[in-house]
């Protein structure tokens, strides 16, 4: 008999929870300009109907990101490791769409749509433990957790912050509005520069008191929310967080990333610190290369993660070795992109909030919306 409720820490695969591949909506928000037209139009209704198993996967995939993000909400203390904390986070994720990722291929059907991010502090984003890492996550500390699940290529990427000293309310307060505001506002047609301003208003309305000092929330300007493609974490338009004159549309059909960061810093990220995030280039040219581990871990990468972004944790529970000089070399050649670590200033605060909404012909749908977040 099939288990029908979920353990704790989640391990019953999602698709047995939901019986005949049937799994719960996102939020669906009508259309406000012409919502009466898109929601009833037959032409749009039957464009929707045609994604049914692009709806179905993204369904599964958000089910499984609140499933396994709700349990983190709850265990996640001060004084646990990163790494456990990523370990965590992943054996729940591999469990609930039911695939563990160590037999080749295994990852590329349903798994972790990219690596867990753990930023601290000051650092805002593309930040995972390495292995050897012996970080504690401390009592004054603000960690977002930024969470990718796909099934089949269809990526859920949404991201929460923890953090235990209520000091920092107002900081997480700010970010959750603007990610919402953002959320609201977006639609098709909608310029994606107006999105930024109205993005930046919300969040800029906050400030926060910190040992003593007052700090006005500050919107990251180089951080953006995005497109999300097939197997491509980034596809090719971005949601500016400030205001801009970038008159970029919405379509019917988008799947975006709405990402919203808020600092006590300068309000600007820069590249600090080792690498832990990779990506294979969709568009990299064959380049004849010389170091033959580089050219065994190509072979690695595109067997285990195709486009999909990877830490280095992920190629060691692969149980491959010495790779790192191979790792250099492919990013070396434009084959490989590096994610470092994405870092404001020294001692100030990030967070982040982070959903993941379908521009659907009939409806805008929140695929990952929870009653957490
Ligand atoms: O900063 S991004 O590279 C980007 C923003 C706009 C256009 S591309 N990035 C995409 C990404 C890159 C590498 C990953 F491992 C995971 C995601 C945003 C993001 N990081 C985490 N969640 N969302
Ligand atoms: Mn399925
Ligand atoms: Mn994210
Ligand atoms: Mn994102």
């Amino acid at each position: 008999k099939k288990a029908a409720v979920q353990s704790d820490p989640p391990r019953v695969p999602i698709a047995q929870l939901f019986p005949n591949n049937t799994y719960p909506k996102g939020q669906e928000v009508e259309y406000v300009n012409d919502n009466l037209y898109r929601t009833t139009n037959e032409e749009k209704r039957h464009l929707d109907n045609l994604n049914s198993e692009f709806l179905t996967d993204y369904r599964h995939a958000a089910e499984a990101h609140r499933q396994a993000r709700q349990w983190a909400q709850k265990n996640i203390k001060p004084g646990q490791t990163l790494t456990d904390i990523a370990n965590g986070i992943e054996d729940s994720v591999r469990a609930l769409v039911g695939h563990d990722g160590l037999t080749e291929g295994d990852a590329i059907v349903a798994g972790m749509g990219f690596p867990t991010g753990l930023s601290i502090n000051h650092c805002a984003a593309h930040y995972t433990p390495n292995a050897g890492n012996k970080m504690v996550l401390q009592e004054d500390d603000v960690m977002k957790v930024d969470i990718g699940v796909h099934v089949n290529g269809r990526i859920v990427d949404s991201a929460f912050t923890v953090a235990f000293n209520p000091v920092y309310d107002p900081l997480l307060e700010a970010v959750k509005e603007a990610t919402n505001a953002g959320i609201r506002e977006a639609g098709i047609d909608v310029r994606v520069g107006d999105l930024g301003g109205i993005i930046q208003e919300v969040m800029e309305s906050y400030e926060v008191e910190i040992g003593g000092t007052t700090y006005p929330v500050k919107s990251i300007r180089n951080l953006n929310g995005h497109t999300i493609n097939h197997y491509s974490i980034h596809g090719g338009k971005s949601v500016p967080i400030v205001k801009s004159k970038d008159q970029t549309k919405m379509e019917e059909g988008d799947v975006f990333a709405i990402e919203t960061f808020g600092s006590t810093g300068l309000g600007h990220v820069r590249d600090e610190g080792e690498v832990s995030h990779y990506a294979l280039r969709g568009d990299a040219s064959k380049v004849d290369l010389r170091l033959s581990s580089a050219k065994s871990l190509l072979k690695v990468i595109e067997k285990n993660f195709g486009t999909l972004p990877f830490c280095r944790r992920y190629i060691d529970r692969l149980g491959v070795d010495k790779y790192l000089l191979g790792l250099n070399s492919l990013v070396a050649n434009g084959i490989v992109e590096a994610y470092p670590p994405l870092v404001d200033k020294k001692g100030s605060y990030t967070a982040q909030y982070e959903h993941t909404i379908l521009l659907r012909p009939t409806v805008k749908e929140v695929i990952s919306r929870g009653d957490d977040f």
